[in-house]
């Protein structure tokens, strides 16, 4: 079965009017097999919705191969239009049409049966609302009102730029119940957004891109664990003591002002076990498992640093230097290459 998307060194520079050229993407690479719910991270400005819009033909690559469904893109599109949905631009919707109104004509105008609008709006939970005017609705049941427009054709295939943008935290709940929902369902997803927690909730792959490039990619989990570097951290009453001991022991020792972070076992007990024979007892042991956040950070070299102002748009930034890139693929036997 071909890839769902296939992007191969991707690239295209922007050229503004007396203004010099700006690369969005620099040779950028992603992989979606079928049945993915997808993770798309970068920073602002890191070219993820180029990345969309070039997908879909809304923006001409200066270079490099796409394809949906095997199909090259953009000449292939009209022959897999069907069976993909997206929503990259925020959607526009007429204020004085309720959101019934407004998916009949859109799936007349798709060629879509009619019975197909209560199903949409029974599966993004705009059934009920579904007869007021659009201009009443929430910027939430807006989004959701737009998911239910992209999937009137059944598709296989859901793109999602930015679906939790402006969302309050139920509305966000709601739209990662909602993607869970479609996940289940068999539909492939493809969701772009700044909400790591989010992200790590509801993919369970992930590729992330930094100043147009792909810097990491591959499941969830494994992405992660490539930044697992085996740490615990503890607390302990005589915080110096503790130290000395576990140093003494051929372990690393970091100190914090409340916490030690202690790594070069992979075994808990081994730390316990060492404090306990000297009389001190632990009050706390944590592995420090890495997060999608911290990992994202690290990855495009975007943590905030105190009394540095922060560039918001990534693209203008001087290239990292040592930058790498971490892609991980399970084969069919579950195993790691
Ligand atoms: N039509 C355009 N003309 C000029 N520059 C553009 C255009 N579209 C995008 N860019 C620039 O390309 C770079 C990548 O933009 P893009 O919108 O793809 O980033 P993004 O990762 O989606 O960012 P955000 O998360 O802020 O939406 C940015 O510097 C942006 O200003």
């Amino acid at each position: 079965m071909p890839a769902v998307i296939e992007i191969n060194g991707l690239s295209k520079a922007f050229t503004r009017f007396r203004r010099g050229r700006r690369v969005a993407l620099d040779g950028f690479d992603m992989l979606v097999e079928p049945g993915q719910v997808h993770g798309f991270l970068g920073p602002n400005g890191s070219g993820k919705t180029t990345t969309l819009r070039t997908l879909l033909g809304l923006v001409r690559a200066d270079s490099g191969r796409m394809a949906l469904f095997g199909q090259p893109t953009p000449h292939g599109l009209p022959a897999v239009a069907s069976r993909f949905g997206a929503i990259v631009e925020s959607p526009q919707f007429f204020g004085n049409f309720t959101g019934r109104r407004t998916l009949r004509l859109l799936a007349v105008a798709g060629g879509v049966p009619p019975t197909r609008v209560d199903e949409v709006l029974t599966q993004v939970g705009l059934r009920d609302r579904a007869d007021e005017r659009v201009k009443a609705y929430s910027l939430g049941m807006k989004q959701r009102l737009a998911v239910a427009s992209a999937l009137l054709k059944q598709p296989e295939l859901l793109i999602l730029d930015e679906p939790a943008n402006g969302l309050d935290p139920a509305g966000i709940r709601e739209m990662r119940d909602l993607m869970r929902g479609l996940a289940a369902a068999g539909v492939t997803v493809l969701v772009s957004s700044h909400i790591l927690a989010e992200i790590q909730q509801i993919c369970d792959h992930v590729t992330i891109i930094s100043r147009g490039r792909r810097v990491a990619a591959g499941p969830v989990e494994a992405v992660l664990a490539g930044f697992d570097h085996g740490e615990f951290r503890i607390r302990v009453a005589e915080q110096t003591r503790a130290a000395e001991i576990i140093q003494a022991a051929g372990l690393t020792v970091a100190a914090h002002p409340d916490h030690l972070v202690v790594a070069g076992t992979e075994d808990p007990a081994r730390i316990s076990q060492l404090l306990g024979e000297q009389g001190l007892w632990l009050r706390e042991l944590t592995p420090l498992t890495p997060d999608l956040e911290s990992v994202f950070l690290e990855l495009t070299d975007t943590r905030p640093r105190p009394g540095v102002p922060r560039q918001v748009d990534e693209s203008v930034l001087p290239a990292a230097t040592g930058a790498r890139e971490i892609t991980i693929s399970v084969d069919d036997e579950g195993a790691r290459s």
